[in-house]
């Protein structure tokens, strides 16, 4: 065991009634916009099928050239209210919103640097207009803020001399009043989300990631941080040098899922972020250049994010325009169809502590005691298997949507239930509520108590 002063600021998982909200919302929009928006992953006619906020390193292009992007930067189609609307269609409880990525850009008039809206023809505040508009719509927003910043001139990768150190001091300095200037200026703000905090240069600032969670949650009560932020005084990050998450929750799942089966995430709040194409965040003109997941794979992972005590933070990358493409408006407006019908096995839920079978994912709502299983996948079988623990009966099986006409309750153990619809006509992927009782107590089926 490590001695550990600079890691977990407090006990987790978190139950004030902030981190509560934050983990029924169970799904988020990401929003990545920047100057990249722009070139859209094309410079000087070539295509460049790395992620596009990543095109000044790809293209090789100098820091002045991409930085004149400032200029071109007049968004004539930016609509937050229509933004937030698309959202709220979409069915997200939060947003999520690059404020400053690796590029430097910053969406809001920093006093700090120059490099900002203020500077581009828009010149107007657009970060206040898109969180009153989220927040007129009852969309929780919370700030992606990138410590790496490649505009800066003292960032450092590493600290390997005196002036590396004394660099890296005033970049410290101004990330902490960057970040002091976006809680104040916009105290609706519910959450921060760091990113850039791989390099030595902030593995060797543990003590200042922990001073700066502590500051900023001094002055925004409530605020939720994730496990990205933080590195300890011995240079581990998310997790301390003895395994304890730091953070709020845990942000480590970037493009990836836990394993369906992995009993060890439901330990913790954690979120999955997201791209709709394989690999772009930011805005890129040709998606051929990869697979672009379907609504239906995407609502897949929000019910195992759900299954597994996670949110699910959907990525959009607004065009340079200031305009949402064609295709993220139809992810949003087929993801939405589903949660009109369906979201009751989303919202406020979370594991159901019962054995996963093939045809799908349990949620669990502890207020109402219900258990839903979303079913992707049709047995051959066609029947669908369940297993309790003995002390417990499946007493009512039934149906959100007449996606199959009725079902019915066959017990075939102590412990194994097969629930047989007719007529199986779905298309789309359904629920079917499950009322499950303790044997002994009568009551609606408790998550493990252990
Ligand atoms: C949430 C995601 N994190 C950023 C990122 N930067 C990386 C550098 C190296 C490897 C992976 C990365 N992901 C991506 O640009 C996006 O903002």
């Amino acid at each position: 065991k490590k001695d550990v002063e600079y890691g977990q600021y407090n006990g987790l998982p978190r139950q004030d009634q902030a981190m509560q909200k934050w983990r029924e919302n169970r799904f988020g929009q990401f929003i990545h916009w920047g100057l990249y928006a722009i070139p859209g992953g094309i410079w000087e006619g070539k295509t460049y099928p790395y992620a596009s906020e990543f095109l000044r390193g790809s293209a090789k292009i100098a820091t002045s050239t991409w930085d004149s992007l400032i200029y071109q930067f007049d968004i004539p189609k930016y609509n937050p209210k229509e933004w937030a609307a698309i959202a709220k269609n979409m069915g997200v409880k939060y947003v999520t919103i690059t404020t400053k990525h690796h590029e430097g850009f910053c969406l809001w008039p920093s006093e700090y640097t120059d490099f900002d809206i203020e500077n581009t023809p828009y010149k107007k505040d657009l970060l206040r207009e898109f969180v009153d508009a989220y927040t007129a719509v009852g969309i929780d927003v919370n700030f992606y803020y990138s410590v790496l910043d490649w505009h800066h001139p003292d960032w450092r990768y590493d600290i390997k001399s005196d002036e590396d150190r004394a660099a890296f001091e005033r970049l410290k300095q101004f990330t902490k009043n960057q970040l002091v200037e976006l809680v104040t200026r916009y105290p609706e703000v519910k959450g921060l989300w760091f990113d850039g905090t791989w390099d030595n240069s902030w593995k060797k600032s543990g003590q200042f990631s922990y001073e700066l969670e502590k500051l900023l949650k001094n002055k925004r009560p409530g605020l939720i941080v994730n496990s990205r932020m933080r590195a300890d005084e011995h240079g581990s990050r998310h997790f301390d040098s003895n395994g304890i998450l730091m953070g709020d929750y845990e942000s480590g799942y970037e493009r990836r899922l836990p394993n369906p089966t992995d009993k060890e995430v439901l330990t913790r709040d954690w979120e999955c972020c997201m791209t709709i194409p394989e690999n772009q965040w930011g805005y890129h003109k040709d998606w051929s250049i990869s697979h672009v997941k379907s609504p239906l794979e995407l609502i897949e992972m929000l019910v195992q994010c759900t299954s597994q005590n996670g949110n699910f933070l959907l990525n959009f990358g607004p065009m340079g325009n200031g305009d949402i493409r064609p295709e993220e408006r139809e992810v949003a407006k087929e993801i939405g169809e589903w949660m009109k019908v369906n979201s009751e096995a989303i919202y406020g839920c979370g594991p159901a502590d019962l054995e996963k079978q093939d045809w799908g994912y349990y949620t669990y709502n502890e207020k109402n005691g219900k258990v839903y299983m979303t079913v992707f996948n049709n047995p051959v079988l066609g029947k669908y298997k369940i297993r309790l623990p003995k002390s417990h009966t499946l007493k009512k099986a039934s149906l959100i949507t007449k996606q199959v006409e009725s079902l019915e309750i066959k017990q075939i153990s102590p412990t194994d239930y097969f629930i047989i619809p007719d007529k199986i006509n779905n298309k789309k992927p359904f629920v079917i509520i499950l009322e499950i009782v303790d044997r002994a107590s009568g009551k609606f089926h408790q998550k493990a108590l252990t």
